[in-house]
Order: C-alpha cells, then sequence, then structure tokens
C-alpha cells in the first residue's frame, strides 16, 4: 500500500510527536485538533523540537522548513478525505475514540488505514465503531517521540495480514522498530509499566519516601532516565489514571487498582508536566 498522506488527530504531546517524525519523514500530514488554538500551540513546540536540531545540526534550516511545509491544520475529521493513514491521538478515552473512529470511518477513502495511537484501550473495540474493522490497527508511539525508537503495533481481532505488514514497513520509514503485540489491556509496555508507577505512588502516599527519594532510588539503583514519579507527570497523571483504570477494569484484578493519591491529584487539575504541577513543579 502507499502510504502519502497522513492524519494525525490531536495535536498534544503524542500527537504534535507523532505529525512531526512523519513529515520529517517525507510524508504530508494533516494535523487535527478540536480548536485552532490547540493547533498552534502543538505546532509551535514542532517548530521549537526542529529548531533545537537545526542548532545541534542534526538538521539542516532547508529540511526543517520543508518538513513544516509539509504539515497542515485542521479542525475537521472530514479532512481525513485526503489521507491514507490516520493516525489517533487525542484522549485516552473509548467513548471519544470510538466516535472519531465512526466519523473518520464515514469520511476516509475506502483504502485508509485507521491507527490508534492509544495507551491501553481494545484495539477491537475501537475498531468495531467502523464498518472497516480489518483496517484498525493499534500504532502505539513512546514519549517523547521523536526521541523513542519503539513502536507497539497491536493488532485487533479482524486486522488483516496486509495491514499489518503496511504498518510495520511505514514504522521503519520513521526510523522506528516496530514491535507485534497482542490485543490486551495495556498491551505490553503499560501493563509493565504503569504498575510500577502506581505502586511509587502508593509509596510515596504511604510516606515510605520522599518523591525525591523514591525517584533517585529507580534513577540510580536501577539507572531508569527518570524516576517513576518525574516519569508520571511526564506522561500526564490524567492518562496514567486512564490506563490503571483500564488495566483494573480489563482484567479484574485488585492488584492494578489506582492510589488514591493519583485520583486526588487528579481531581485537582494537578496533570503533571502539562498543567505545569504535578509530583513536581514546573516553571
Ligand atoms: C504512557 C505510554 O503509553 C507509553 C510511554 O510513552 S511511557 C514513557 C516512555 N518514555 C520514557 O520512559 C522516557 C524516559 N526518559 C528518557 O528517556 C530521557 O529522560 C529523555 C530522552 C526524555 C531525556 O533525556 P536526557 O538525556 O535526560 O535529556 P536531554 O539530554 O535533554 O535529551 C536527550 C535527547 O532527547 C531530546 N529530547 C528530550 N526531550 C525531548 C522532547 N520532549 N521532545 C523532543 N526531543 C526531546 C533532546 O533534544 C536530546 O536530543 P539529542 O540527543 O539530539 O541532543
Ligand atoms: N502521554 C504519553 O506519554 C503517551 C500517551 N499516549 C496516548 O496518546 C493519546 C494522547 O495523549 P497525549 O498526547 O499525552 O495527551 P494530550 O492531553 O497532550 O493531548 C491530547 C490532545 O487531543 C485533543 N483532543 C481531545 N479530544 C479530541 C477530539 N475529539 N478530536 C481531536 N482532538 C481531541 C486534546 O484537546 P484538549 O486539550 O481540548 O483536550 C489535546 O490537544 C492518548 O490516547 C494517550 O493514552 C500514548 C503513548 C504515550
Amino acid at each position: 500500500m502507499n502510504i502519502k498522506t497522513v492524519m494525525v488527530i490531536g495535536a498534544g504531546q503524542m500527537g504534535g510527536g507523532i505529525a512531526q517524525v512523519c513529515a520529517q519523514a517525507g510524508y504530508n500530514v494533516i494535523l487535527n485538533d478540536l480548536k485552532d488554538e490547540f493547533l498552534t500551540r502543538g505546532l509551535s513546540v514542532i517548530e521549537k523540537n526542529m529548531n533545537r536540531a537545526v542548532s545541534k545540526e542534526k538538521m539542516t534550516e532547508e529540511d526543517k522548513n520543508a518538513s513544516l511545509g509539509r504539515i497542515t491544520r485542521s479542525t475537521d475529521l472530514n479532512d481525513a478525505k485526503n489521507a491514507d493513514l490516520v493516525i489517533e491521538a487525542a484522549v485516552e478515552n473509548m467513548a471519544i475514540k470510538t466516535k472519531i473512529f465512526e466519523t473518520l470511518d464515514q469520511a476516509a477513502p475506502e483504502h485508509a488505514i485507521l491507527a490508534s495511537n492509544t495507551s491501553s484501550l481494545p484495539i477491537t473495540e475501537i475498531a468495531a465503531a467502523t464498518k472497516r474493522p480489518e483496517q484498525v490497527i493499534g500504532m502505539h508511539f513512546m514519549n517523547p517521540v521523536p526521541v523513542m525508537k519503539l513502536v507497539e503495533i497491536i493488532r485487533g481481532l479482524a486486522t488483516t495480514d496486509e495491514v499489518y505488514q503496511a504498518i510495520e514497513e511505514m514504522t521503519k520509514t520513521l526510523n522506528k522498530a516496530p514491535v507485534e503485540v497482542e490485543d490486551f489491556p495495556g498491551f505490553v509496555s503499560n501493563r509493565i509499566l504503569m504498575p510500577m508507577i502506581n505502586e511509587a505512588i502508593y509509596t510515596l502516599y504511604e510516606g515510605v519516601a520522599s518523591k525525591e527519594a523514591i525517584d533517585d532510588v529507580m534513577k540510580m539503583g536501577m539507572n531508569h532516565p527518570m524516576g517513576p514519579l518525574q516519569l508520571a507527570d511526564f506522561i500526564g497523571l490524567d492518562t496514567c489514571l486512564y490506563i490503571m483504570e483500564i488495566l483494573h477494569e480489563g482484567f479484574g484484578d485488585s492488584k492494578y487498582r489506582p492510589c488514591p493519591l493519583l485520583r486526588k491529584y487528579v481531581k485537582a487539575g494537578w496533570l503533571g508536566k502539562k498543567t505545569g504541577r504535578g509530583f513536581y513543579i514546573y516553571e
């Protein structure tokens, strides 16, 4: 399958990163969000990232301008009519995602593949909202997208081999490493990572150590690049809570119950780095 135009839904931290790597790899990108101001915010992060790459001589000014020139703005999901592949990276909520996929299914050309960057939601259920479940797939990028090598590729129950292979090939053109996983809650990445983060939050909640001490133990003791509380802030505490809830509900096992402190922070609007405050305070 010949993929030339990629539409990305959601211009937040993940959608922006996905749009950036696709544009840098030569794809035409349609970046979609609910409001124009979110697109402006997303595009300014992309430009900042590219300027940093130029200043480090990892990208030329011409390549930067050409990549930015390949990204067009959209606030209308019907713009999917021009896409060969849509990658959805809106909020981690099944009702919102199924609504988006229903609309995309109506708007996108027959040949188009519809992918979701969901962290944990069942691809099979998202696919069931469309009349083309065989062309729906999970494409789970890691944060920060321009830096991290992995893309987990998740097959829904109906995903065809042809669609899987097209997405595997496309992922390689982004200079990323695809890894195939089956459709279970949290896939592999978040089934392992998120209970560790949740346990770190319990450790703080129970007063076992300070947030700095918990992060230091994992950074210096286990060589993690970030401590789990710093990483939770970086991912977004709302996203961490959604993922724990999906694991809890999906497996029906109390070992996945979200820590009350995580719920409290999300209720307070302390969502981490993106809102300026989570476990830590950001300028
Ligand atoms: C929740 C999910 O569903 C799945 C997930 O994504 S879970 C999250 C997975 N991600 C992680 O675990 C990230 C863990 N953290 C790290 O790997 C590192 O701390 C980090 C890569 C984020 C930063 O690394 P660092 O060495 O501390 O910082 P720094 O030296 O500033 O950055 C290293 C490189 O990354 C780039 N970078 C850092 N943050 C970036 C960002 N947000 N966007 C783009 N590029 C970024 C820097 O420009 C730098 O690039 P060069 O090598 O070209 O100079
Ligand atoms: N954060 C992470 O580390 C990772 C997240 N993911 C997944 O990626 C997805 C996005 O996460 P992330 O980028 O962190 O979240 P953000 O909150 O940074 O961005 C989500 C963006 O999607 C927009 N949005 C919400 N609803 C819609 C809609 N109906 N149509 C179009 N855009 C919409 C939001 O707008 P508004 O601001 O108005 O809400 C926001 O701009 C989630 O499914 C998440 O689980 C996957 C890998 C890693």
